[in-house]
């Protein structure tokens, strides 16, 4: 079976990962898919373990952030969340690209795993824009709007190292953006498709 680099997706809270993930999954329902993050979340009704997420307990949690088996972890309103190498390998196994949605952060992480995968970041057109585009997303407190646009500087700063990502697309007008994005993916999908 034909088996594909994992796809890293990062840049700045509101530079457009989201809506470009979107438009691609729309496009191509079947040749991407996201890990399988797991939680100490309790399943809320329909979840179904193994698919929506791996639940497990505080206990379990722990012994896999001690045997480094997190690429990221982080902790939302008193629970916590991880995406697994072995996650990432799971999809990469059933043939399919896998699409990480990354931070910087996770993307230093991943670049010290055996994951190999291809890193694009998604470049507002400037801090200025990327400002307006959190602010009409209407999800931001006037502090936690603070805290992604400082973040973001450190972004910017990551993404201009010489050899920190292999694609950087600035996601100036959305279609134009998302040309590029394809155009990136092409060789695979069509390779995908016709396997
Ligand atoms: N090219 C574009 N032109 C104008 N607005 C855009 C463009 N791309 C995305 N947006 C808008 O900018 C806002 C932020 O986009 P989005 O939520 O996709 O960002 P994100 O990078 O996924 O953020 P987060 O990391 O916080 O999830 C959204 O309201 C979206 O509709």
């Amino acid at each position: 079976m034909t088996t594909f680099k994992p796809v890293v997706l990062s840049g700045p809270s509101g530079s457009g990962k989201s809506t470009l993930l979107k438009k691609l999954m729309g496009e191509y329902q079947d040749c991407f898919a996201f890990s399988v993050s797991h939680t100490t979340r309790k399943p809320r009704p329909g979840e179904v373990n193994g698919k929506d997420y791996h639940f497990i307990d505080q206990d379990e949690m722990q012994k896999l952030i001690t045997n480094d088996a997190f690429i990221e972890h982080a902790c939302f309103s008193g629970n916590m969340y991880g995406t697994s190498k072995q996650a990432v390998h799971d999809v990469v196994d059933t043939g399919k690209i896998c699409i990480l949605d990354i931070d910087m952060q996770g993307v230093k992480s991943v670049k010290a795993t055996d994951l190999k995968p291809r890193y694009i970041f998604i470049q507002p057109p400037s801090l200025d824009a990327l400002e307006q585009r959190l602010r009409g997303r209407m999800t931001e407190t006037e502090d936690s709007l603070k805290k992604r646009m400082d973040a973001a500087h450190a972004e910017l700063q990551y993404a201009a190292e010489e050899g920190a990502y292999d694609h950087v697309i600035v996601n100036d007008d959305l279609e134009t953006a998302y040309t590029k994005l394809k155009a990136i993916l092409i060789e695979d999908i069509t390779r995908y498709s016709s396997s």
